[in-house]
């Protein structure tokens, strides 16, 4: 987990590509039919060994990561020839933790988590933009002539919807790829068993692991 930590660290400060915290995340639906997407990885937490991505709760991955809350996830760093591939299970976050990492949005990106029914079909692009200036006015932000300008100059303060917020996802498995020559790559994998403890997390066991065959 220090090393996988590490790896997610230095892609960042490389900057090694557009959005080197992205990583792709699947769900599997209740006629375990996976999706996969793309979410950003706002934490590694290498002890006692989470992610943590944001979200809308009423999505079509939070609906199927609360009915099946096994999880995968992948990250590549193409330019470093590296990937990280995790197994594990999703709880959401303290409501605490989703509130402090919703303050330091902007307040578009505020607004958008009000504007937005992530997942839900919509009639065209102008509804959601009606949709959005009409959550914008109940919570009192007055928008200017296009949804990216305020009419006001202060910023307003806009709260975190109840309907948006964090996963964890405590990784139960996980293999680091570091590419070689003539596709030899060098892979190890580690693993250890996750038992339900409270509501947000569990007891883990202890680590452990073995190289694989590229
Ligand atoms: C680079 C990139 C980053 C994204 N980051 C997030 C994110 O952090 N959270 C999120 O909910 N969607 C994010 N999305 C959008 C998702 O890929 C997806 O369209 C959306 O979450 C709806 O997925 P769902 O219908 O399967 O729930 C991102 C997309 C891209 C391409």
């Amino acid at each position: 987990m220090e090393l996988a930590s590490e790896w997610f660290t230095h892609a960042q400060e490389q900057a090694a590509q557009r959005n080197p915290n992205a990583m792709s995340l699947v769900s599997v639906g209740d006629d375990l039919q996976p999706s996969v997407r793309i979410v950003l990885c706002k934490a590694f937490v290498a002890e006692p060994g989470y992610l943590v991505f944001y979200t809308n709760y009423q999505s079509r991955k939070s609906t199927e990561i609360s009915a099946h809350p096994r999880v995968a996830a992948v990250m590549h760093w193409d330019a470093l020839g590296r990937q990280i591939r995790i197994e594990g299970q999703a709880v959401r976050s303290p409501a605490s933790e989703s509130d402090a990492y919703f303050a330091t949005r902007g307040w578009g990106s505020q607004l958008g988590a009000w504007g937005s029914d992530q997942s839900r079909p919509l009639e065209s692009r102008d509804k959601l933009i009606e949709q959005l200036r009409a959550r914008a006015n109940d919570l009192g932000v007055a928008l200017g002539e296009d949804t990216n300008t305020l009419a006001s100059a202060t910023p307003p303060t806009i709260p975190r919807p109840p309907h948006w917020g964090g996963f964890r996802i405590w990784i139960q498995a996980i293999e680091l790829w570091v590419e070689g020559g003539d596709r030899i790559h060098d892979r190890a994998r580690w693993h250890r068993t996750l038992t339900a403890g409270d509501a947000q997390g569990f007891a883990a066991g202890s680590w452990s692991g073995n190289r694989l065959q590229p």
